[in-house]
C-alpha cells in the first residue's frame, strides 16, 4: 500500500513566555492510500493542532511532516503553499467559500492558484459539482445554497487538484442529521472512488465508516484501530 502521509516523533509546544502548553507530544502514525482516517479525542487533546499540521497550515516544533516520502515540516512558506494547494484538499466545518463568488467560480479557485487553463477548469468544476449532486446550481453563490450544498461545493472545491487527501474538520459540524447523514453519504461515496480521506469528527455515524480510528488523547496517540475496506488497495 502506498503511504501518503507519515509524522514521526511530531511535536507542538505553544510558547506562551511563562507558560508551554505541549499539545502535541510525539505523536507518530501513517496514512495510506485509500484509507478513511478519523480522528476523535476529548476537547483540548490536540485534534485541531494537530489538523493544523497535517495540512501544513502550521509546522511542528519537533519531528517530521512528510508527505508522499517528501519532508514538508522544513519547506519555506511559498513551497509549502504549494504542497497546500495541490495536495491536500480541504473541508472546513464552516465551508469557508467566498461569497461573492459562483459554486462553480468558488471550485474554479484552487485550479487557478494551480495555473490550469480556463477552459480545462470551467470543465472540471462542472464535472465536480455535477459528482457532489450540484450539477444545477453552479450559478448560484454561497448565500442562495443551504448549508448542505454549501458543503458540497466546499468538497467538489476540495478535489479540484486530485489532491493526495482529504483533510476535514467536524465537516458535518454545522448541519442537521439529514443534511449531515447526506455529507456522510458524500464521504462514502469518494472513500469508494479511492480518495483518501482524514476526518476529525464527533459524529459517531462518521466514525463508524472509518476503515482507521485514530484515538488523542492528551497530545499523544491513545490508539490506532485499522479496519474495513480500504478501496484502491492493490
Ligand atoms: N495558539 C495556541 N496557543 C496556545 N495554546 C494553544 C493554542 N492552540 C491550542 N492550544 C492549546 O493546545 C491544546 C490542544 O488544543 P487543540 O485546539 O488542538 O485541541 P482540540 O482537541 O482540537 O480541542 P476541541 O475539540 O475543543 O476543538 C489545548 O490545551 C489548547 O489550549
Amino acid at each position: 500500500m502506498k503511504k501518503v502521509m507519515e509524522l514521526v516523533d511530531v511535536w507542538k509546544i505553544y510558547d506562551l513566555g511563562e507558560v508551554k502548553v505541549e499539545a502535541l507530544r510525539g505523536v507518530s502514525f501513517e496514512v495510506f492510500e485509500g484509507e478513511y482516517v478519523i480522528i476523535i479525542g476529548p476537547s483540548g487533546s490536540g485534534k485541531s493542532t494537530l489538523l493544523h499540521i497535517l495540512g501544513c497550515l502550521d509546522r511542528p516544533t519537533k519531528g517530521k511532516v512528510l508527505i508522499e516520502g517528501e519532508e514538508v515540516s522544513r519547506m519555506g512558506d511559498r513551497r509549502l503553499a504549494q504542497v497546500r494547494n495541490r495536495k491536500i484538499g480541504f473541508v472546513f466545518q464552516s465551508y469557508n467559500l467566498l461569497p461573492r463568488l459562483t459554486a462553480l467560480e468558488n471550485v474554479e479557485l484552487p485550479m487557478i492558484y494551480a495555473g490550469v487553463p480556463a477552459k480545462e477548469r470551467k470543465r472540471r468544476a462542472k464535472e465536480l459539482l455535477e459528482l457532489v449532486g450540484l450539477g444545477d446550481r453552479l450559478h448560484h453563490r454561497p448565500n442562495q445554497l443551504s448549508g448542505g450544498q454549501q458543503q458540497r461545493v466546499a468538497i467538489a472545491r476540495a478535489l479540484a487538484n486530485d489532491p493526495v487527501f482529504i483533510l476535514a474538520d467536524e465537516p458535518t459540524g454545522n448541519l442537521d442529521t439529514k443534511t449531515g447523514e447526506e455529507i456522510l453519504e458524500l464521504f462514502r461515496k469518494l472513500h469508494e472512488m479511492g480518495k483518501t480521506l482524514v476526518v476529525v469528527t464527533h459524529n459517531l455515524e462518521m466514525v463508524d465508516e472509518g476503515t482507521c480510528i485514530v484515538r488523542i488523547r492528551d497530545g499523544k496517540i491513545e490508539g490506532v484501530e485499522r479496519r474495513g475496506v480500504v478501496y484502491g488497495d492493490t
